[in-house]
């Protein structure tokens, strides 16, 4: 059975003592333990709440695909790994819009990460214009090949995909449980091509883009929704711990 997965991407927010608060508070609570919680904080506060945090995962929103060197301000997969991190995103629209991040990189970030034993979340989605312009299959379709391009068959069960339209991130603005489920099976075709029935049957996909505690629920009752990556939200520590229940409970669905 594939692995459930809410994953929270606090982007560049919060503070020493947000990031405190927040592990203390999710070390007084119930985390479903059917489910993976990650906690994607900003770089320097992964030793913090890694160390700290109780019945979560810690994940880092960004790896450089290098093992060591003279690559200023970068972060390596092993640097990652040391200070407690699990997962890592890759590719986030945010990265591929604002920092010129391209599939070329991406494709080696995800394999040196995986080489290096961190789950990766490839994020992939598409803007309103390429949706509006018919453009939705091909735009998903080439950065799912793209990003996965140096792994092989094995190394997909360690990948996580996060599929982020890019006109539903920060908007309010979800996309609907049907066009999300649309391009989640879409996804999971290209991954049956890519590495097989059985190896893509376990790839986890995850949706991100304003899920929020009144929109999970229907969301991860789609059948190739295996959770959420959430970025507003995972702000709120209850309105997340919320967004986790439905996760597991999707689970107890039976899904
Ligand atoms: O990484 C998270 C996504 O970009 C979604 O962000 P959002 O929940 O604020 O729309």
């Amino acid at each position: 059975m594939r692995q459930k997965i809410v994953a929270g991407n606090w982007k560049m927010n919060g503070s020493l003592e947000f990031a405190n608060d927040f592990v203390s508070g999710v070390n007084r609570a119930v985390l479903p333990d059917a489910i993976d919680v990650v906690i994607c904080p900003p770089a320097p506060y992964l030793l913090t709440v890694s160390s700290q945090i109780k019945g979560a995962k810690v994940g880092a929103q960004n790896v450089y695909f290098e093992t060591s060197g003279a690559y200023t301000g970068e972060l390596s997969p092993k640097i990652l790994q040391d200070v407690g991190c699990k997962y890592v995103l890759v590719g986030h629209s945010e990265r591929r819009a604002l920092l010129s991040e391209v599939d070329g990189q991406i494709a080696k970030k995800v394999k040196a990460a995986i080489d290096c034993d961190l789950k990766v979340i490839l994020c992939v989605g598409e803007t309103l214009e390429q949706r509006a312009s018919g453009k939705l299959e091909e735009v998903i379709s080439a950065q799912v090949l793209a990003g996965t391009s140096l792994l092989d068959v094995v190394e997909f069960g360690s990948l996580v995909v996060a599929y982020e339209p890019v006109w539903a991130i920060g908007t309010g603005q979800t996309a609907s449980p049907q066009q999300a489920q649309e391009v989640h099976a879409l996804i999971r075709s290209l991954l049956v091509k890519l590495a097989g029935e059985t190896a893509a049957e376990n790839v986890s996909i995850l949706y991100g883009g304003s899920v929020s505690a009144s929109t999970a629920a229907e969301i991860f009752a789609q059948a190739d929704i295996d959770g959420g990556l959430v970025g507003g939200a995972s702000l709120k520590l209850e309105e997340f711990l919320v967004i986790c229940d439905h996760c597991a409970n999707a689970i107890v669905g039976g899904k």
